[in-house]
């Protein structure tokens, strides 16, 4: 079981956010705190406001109230490819890499939120940048792919690996963003029990190894309770429990959530704390 963090600076916070598609009122006065350093995950039935939520708090969407902000920073008027810049970084719920490309090529493209060029410039960037800049950066990439222990596949186009090591080379690359907080939609879904182990494992390293606070939304309940020092629980598109993951587990208005769900099945499993199905995808 991760460590508790019931106390410490936010690293991003979620100031009573609501945003509404048509009259669909998708969140409503969202708030909670990334403590930095800290694991935080967001759970809730499907519908339940959390893809929603990441897109807002990274910029994709425009909340109709309510702030985020970014170590004490407001980034309300932040569009979302500066909010990366700035060292909020993310990945998708599917995987959004370019799949001609090389497993190296992807990585070098998330160093790009931090170049004013655009992207065709960035692939033209050797000829102009500084030869420090460039070995800095040369020198990231390497400690990414020893990290993430893909050296092997590093010439690889992403199009011909298995699915579990191309959420691997996800993963790199908004790490190549050199991220305060990354923001991981969905990292397990579609994985198999080993995968799953190995990227709980990734993130917890970088968390404790790179100094990063990571934000999560994911359905894989045993994953969740196992890494997360906090879980936020929404339930259409309100937080109806915010705490540790032994707290919320035992939440009855969280049992009583998925059980509205339907998802009964999976309930008990889903609920006993680090004893969940580790089978990846999603469990509703
Ligand atoms: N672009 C959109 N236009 C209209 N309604 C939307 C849009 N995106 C989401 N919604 C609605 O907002 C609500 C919240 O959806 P959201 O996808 O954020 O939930 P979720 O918790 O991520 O679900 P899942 O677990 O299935 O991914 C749902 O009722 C959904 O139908």
């Amino acid at each position: 079981m991760a460590s508790e963090l019931s106390h410490g600076k936010p690293a991003l916070s979620v100031e009573r956010i609501t945003l509404t598609f048509g009259g669909l009122r998708a969140l409503n006065e969202v708030s909670f705190d990334v403590v930095e350093g800290s694991v935080t995950s967001v759970i809730g039935p499907n519908g339940a406001g959390k893809t929603s939520l990441f897109n807002a708090v990274s910029g994709f969407y425009k909340p109709s109230g309510g702030s985020v902000r970014l170590f004490g920073e407001t980034i309300d008027r932040v569009p979302a490819p500066e909010r990366a810049r700035l060292g909020l970084a993310r990945t998708f719920q599917n995987i959004a890499l370019f799949r001609g490309m090389t497993v190296l090529d992807n990585i070098k493209l998330g160093r790009h939120a931090h170049m004013s060029t655009g992207l065709l410039d960035a692939l033209w960037y050797f000829g102009r940048a500084r030869r420090e800049e460039l070995e800095l950066r040369a020198e990231i990439e390497r400690r990414i792919i020893d990290f993430l222990e893909i050296d092997h596949i590093r010439n690889a186009a992403v199009a011909a690996l298995p699915y579990g090591l191309q959420k691997r080379v996800e993963l790199a690359r908004a790490l190549a963003m050199r991220p305060r907080v990354l923001m991981l939609d969905e990292p397990v879904a579609g994985m198999n029990r080993e995968e799953t182990e190995d990227m709980a494992r990734f993130i917890l390293d970088v968390k404790e190894e790179w100094g990063v606070t990571i934000l999560m939304v994911e359905h894989d309940m045993g994953m969740v309770m196992d890494i997360s020092d906090h879980v936020v629980v929404l339930n259409f598109g309100e937080v109806i429990a915010d705490g540790s993951p032994r707290a919320v587990a035992a939440n009855p208005r969280v049992i009583e959530a998925y059980l509205g769900a339907g998802d009964v099945g999976d309930l008990r499993r889903r609920l006993q704390a680090g004893k969940g199905p580790t089978t990846g995808g999603k469990a509703a």
